[in-house]
């Protein structure tokens, strides 16, 4: 057993540095349109299935709430949360449109919907990006493996690149506590001062 830990240690280890490698500058990239998206007063909307709709509730408790920093709340809503908006939705048109119909009831031109999927094949979160698409969000999506089908309907993907889907969620979280640094230091803390 100790064996298998080590070698689960190992893999996390080697899929952090690969991180750092290649998805530094993206992951910068993509905390700039979000600190933006929020300058301008639009919102942050967040998906996922599973482990993912636990990052979804996560992430937008940080911006809602704080993460580091005492500042005014941000908007960002959680589209994984609400039991009974999902089981209504879930009940009366389908599973596959859990998160779709709440885009189309909530979201605003300029607003960016963010999927997370390790398999970036979840069709929830593929419907919901498609009709973000479509109202004039800033789509994005937090994936694994190859994208998936939801890599295509994505303005910013952000692909951790491993095909095991614990490793992907352990990379999706990592990333999503380091935007939420950098959206309060973009928007009211060391880069808002330098103008970075
Ligand atoms: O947390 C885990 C596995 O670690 C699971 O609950 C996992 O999130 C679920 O199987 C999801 O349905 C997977 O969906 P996705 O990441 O492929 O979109
Ligand atoms: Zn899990």
């Amino acid at each position: 057993m100790q064996q298998f830990v080590t070698k689960q240690l190992q893999d996390h280890q080697a899929l952090f540095q690969k991180i750092e490698t290649e998805l530094a500058r993206p992951i910068a990239h993509l905390a700039e349109r979000l600190i933006e998206t929020l300058k301008i007063g639009n919102k942050l909307m967040i998906m996922g299935n599973g482990g993912s709709a636990a990052d979804a509730q996560h992430f937008a408790g940080e911006i809602v709430s704080r993460f580091r920093m005492e500042r005014p709340g941000l908007p960002a809503i959680s589209l994984s949360t609400d039991t009974s908006i999902i089981t209504a939705i879930g009940n009366d048109y389908g599973f596959d449109r859990i998160f779709s119909r709440q885009v189309e009831a909530l979201a605003a031109p300029g607003d960016a919907v963010i999927g997370i999927s390790t398999s970036g094949n979840s069709p929830n979160v593929l419907k919901a990006l498609e009709v973000a698409r479509q109202a004039g969000c800033t789509t994005i999506g937090l994936l694994g493996k190859d994208g998936g089908s939801i890599k295509a309907v994505c303005d910013i993907p952000l692909i951790i690149p491993s095909h095991d889907t614990p490793r992907v969620q352990e990379g999706h979280i990592t990333v999503i506590h380091i935007l939420c640094d950098l959206i309060e230091q973009g928007l009211f803390g060391i880069f808002a001062r330098e103008g970075l």
